[in-house]
């Protein structure tokens, strides 16, 4: 079975699954610009860490495939930098899209460098290097689940089937396909070891219950849907074997900024001596920072809270406190950082960059 795409493209055509429209609807919109893609990726038509970088760099492809190659090669690195420069600004916490700007820039300075190079010939490499996200991302992803199942499975070699939990969507709707924390509940899923998956709403945004739910549902993997609310209870009740969530960034520590609510399912996760895994790409890790204290946290609108739709379901006036994000400290992060390289202490996470 396909499993879904949230990212469609094609020889410089662009197209992103408007995921405000989920679970009711499956619209594709073309995205035609870099201006196009910092709307989308701002307004949550596209979210996912590296989704948000593959969207914002093919979007740059389309733009650089369009245009005549300029006159010098360091007016194209001035054009693609600036670019990516926006692009960067269009949601702060995840890092995935800021480290493929920098990966670009160096491109860029490498190929201004080469006097073998002409302009022409720069450009064409800059939108190969770009185009390349998209397998590069669904090659790392199996290999998280590849990776974090054989772990699972080993850390719960008793069990016949597992119980596992999971926060936010971490699937192909927030990546280019096959998912990181998601993707191993599918190499799971796969292995015949998954028993159920319990996801959580992921309130106010609700990445749970409309994309979560939809892709679960539209593979059919075993799934329950709770609310953030029954996370304990559920940890309890079902007992689970592990929890697993994906990241937005981890700190070269360990520390890991998660969707909103994360942070509370570790200290959970702990308290019921269940193991904690975060899934995430190392274009996920940034060792540019130390700890988790110094990831920005983004604020989003009010409205995602005191409004289901155009419905208010919160009092008029009532004040709001709406971060997108927390960080969970790595020592509670006890299963280890799964990654397309392997799985790792959180603190273990540097040699392997
Ligand atoms: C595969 S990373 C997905 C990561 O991104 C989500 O945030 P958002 O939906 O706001 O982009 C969430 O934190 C997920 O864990």
């Amino acid at each position: 079975m396909a499993t879904l795409q949230a990212i469609k493209y094609n020889d410089g055509q662009l197209e992103i699954l408007d995921q405000l429209l989920l679970p009711e609807s499956c619209t594709f919109i073309p995205i035609w610009n870099v201006e196009d893609a910092w709307a989308a990726i701002r307004e949550m038509k596209v979210r996912g860490a590296p989704a948000i970088a593959i969207v914002g760099c093919l979007s740059l492809a389309v733009e650089l495939r369009k245009l005549a190659a300029p006159e010098t090669k360091e007016e194209l690195c001035r054009l693609v930098q600036e670019k990516l420069d926006y692009l960067v600004t269009s949601r702060p916490t995840a890092v995935n899209m800021h480290l493929a700007a920098e990966a670009c820039v160096k491109l860029c300075t490498r190929l201004t460098d080469n006097t073998s190079v002409n302009v022409a010939e720069a450009k064409d490499d800059i939108v190969k290097h770009l185009e390349a996200m998209l397998a590069n991302d669904i090659a790392d992803n199996r290999a998280i689940g590849e990776h974090g199942a054989s772990d699972i499975m080993k850390k719960n070699a008793t069990k016949d089937k597992l119980r596992m939990m999971t926060h936010c969507n971490t699937g192909s709707l927030a990546t280019a396909g096959y998912g990181t924390a998601l993707g191993v509940i599918r190499s799971l899923h796969t292995a015949s070891k998954l028993d159920q998956v319990y996801c959580t709403e992921t309130r106010p945004y609700n990445q749970g219950s409309r994309l979560t739910a939809f892709e679960l549902v539209y593979e059919k993997i075993p799934a329950t849907l709770i609310c953030d609310s029954m996370a304990a209870a559920a940890m309890k009740q079902f007992k689970i074997d592990a929890v697993i969530v994906g990241a937005d960034r981890v700190a070269a520590n360990g520390d890991t900024a998660n969707k909103i609510g994360t942070y509370q399912l570790a200290v959970l996760a702990k308290s019921h001596d269940i193991l904690f895994y975060v899934a995430a790409p190392f274009s996920s890790i940034d060792f540019q920072i130390p700890n988790g204290h110094s990831i920005p946290i983004e604020e989003r609108p009010h409205s995602e809270m005191t409004h289901t739709g155009s419905i208010r379901t919160a009092a008029a006036g009532i004040n709001c406190w709406n971060p997108g994000f927390d960080v969970t400290p790595a020592e509670l992060i006890t299963g280890g950082i799964i990654t397309e390289k392997g799985v790792f202490k959180p603190d273990q996470l540097a040699p392997h960059q």
